[in-house]
């Protein structure tokens, strides 16, 4: 275990080029931080995740002993036709914080030249403007009318619909105090910073550790108050609506059979998972690999659950993107990290932001989904996409008062 103390969360900007990872509140949180880019690898298509777990293998069996255990963040698009690329990023310097301490892994002598890391570029000090992305309020509720219409016709049985607003900045996203305040809020949540996408989701897609798998299903969900007798009687409400228990088992199902198929695992009884916005039902999955896969190529095989697509799976890929009309990019694919040994935690990217550019500042292009079935209401799955955007309006506006 190395001394070296990590960066501060807070402190990061986008001149150190940085990858974060955070679990947990503070004493017990479980970190990964990245600074600058040892090697950037993208791919795209059906095969992205196969293909960057190849190439990702056979840079790591180049790399000197020391470096073992070295970790290489990932965030992939929603679809395999978007024209974003799955990028796979493994950092310059990154630091491994857990309940055993610290390690750094630092791989900057084997860089031809190890780059500085550059001044902070001029921050943001407000929020200019608001508005919807591609997809107006109006022409979700058209999509989700038009999505049930086509359940009740029998062409699918769920789709999941998406739609984004954007928050427009005088300067650039400050990435550090953006995710710290993420972390604080979320602390059951895994924040991440990818290449410019910013979250902090709670469902984690496949934790890999040692032969051990893990994930957690999520749908079906009704906003938090505040008001514990409330938000008691809303939770007991969700765990007996007929509308979202159905919503959930199709995203637990599709969860569950991937992992049938390559582990021995145990379903645990569907709960209700609380955040201090909104609450979900959830079910966890747990067991044992048989043979090797790695964290990635599990991600890749469970994507794109029901969770953010629907059932079945190729009917609600196609109904999505004719209903939603855009293109996802990373929103709602696997974003987390894989080491050299295959082990490694992938979220949905989730309650999350793009960042991007603008002539005069950057912009935060949130994204939201909801899943439809039959007895969607469209006004409240609306509704319920402007509660999963509160984490990054509200961090925002913590950090931008
Ligand atoms: C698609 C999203 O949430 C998914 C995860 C949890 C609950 C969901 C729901 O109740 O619709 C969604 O399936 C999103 O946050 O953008």
């Amino acid at each position: 275990m190395s001394q070296v103390s990590p960066p501060d969360l807070a402190q990061l900007h986008a001149g150190h080029q940085p990858t974060i990872w955070r679990h947990g509140s503070d004493a017990e949180s479980v970190r990964t931080i990245g600074i600058g880019e040892f090697a950037r690898l993208t791919a795209s298509g059906r095969g992205r995740f196969e293909e960057l777990q190849e190439q990702f293998s056979a840079l790591c069996a180049a790399l000197p002993a020391y470096t073992s255990g070295v970790r290489a963040f990932v965030s992939a698009t929603f679809s395999p036709v978007s024209q974003a690329t799955s990028v796979l990023i493994v950092p310059r310097i990154q630091w491994h914080i857990g309940p055993a301490g610290v390690r750094v892994i630092d791989l900057s002598d084997l860089m031809a030249e190890a780059p500085e890391v550059s001044q902070p570029p001029r921050a943001a000090s407000r929020v200019v403007a608001q508005h919807a992305g591609e997809l107006s309020d109006e022409a979700f509720l058209s999509g989700v009318r038009e999505a049930v219409r086509r359940i009740e016709a029998g062409e699918l049985a769920k789709t999941v619909l998406a739609r984004d607003e954007v928050i427009e900045l005088d300067g650039h996203v400050p990435i550090g105090p953006l995710a710290a305040a993420l972390a604080e809020a979320y602390p059951t949540c895994w924040t991440y910073y990818v290449d410019g996408l910013i979250g902090a989701s709670p469902e984690m897609l496949v934790r890999v550790r040692n032969g051990e798998v893990a994930s957690r299903a999520l749908a079906g969900s009704a906003p938090v108050s505040g008001d514990l007798d409330a938000d008691e009687a809303a939770a007991e409400d969700l765990m007996t609506s007929a509308k979202d228990t159905s919503e959930h088992a199709y995203a637990a199902r599709s969860v569950i059979e991937v992992l049938r198929r390559i582990a021995d695992v145990q379903v645990s009884d569907t709960h209700v998972l609380r955040l201090p916005t909104i609450m979900h039902l959830a079910t966890d999955v747990s067991g044992y690999l048989r043979g090797e896969h790695s964290a990635l190529q599990v991600a890749g095989q469970l994507h794109p659950s029901a969770a953010i697509c629907g059932t079945p799976r190729e009917a609600a890929e196609r109904v999505l993107a004719e209903l939603e009309g855009f293109d996802r990019g990373r929103y709602s694919g696997p974003v987390g990290w894989v080491d050299d040994s295959g082990n490694g935690e992938f979220v949905i990217a989730l309650r999350c932001a793009r960042i991007e550019g603008r002539a005069d500042g950057q912009d935060l292009r949130m994204y939201a989904g909801a899943g439809i079935v039959v007895g969607s209401d469209p006004q409240r799955e609306l509704a319920e996409t402007y509660t999963k955007m509160l984490p990054i309006r509200r961090a925002i506006a913590r950090v931008l008062p």
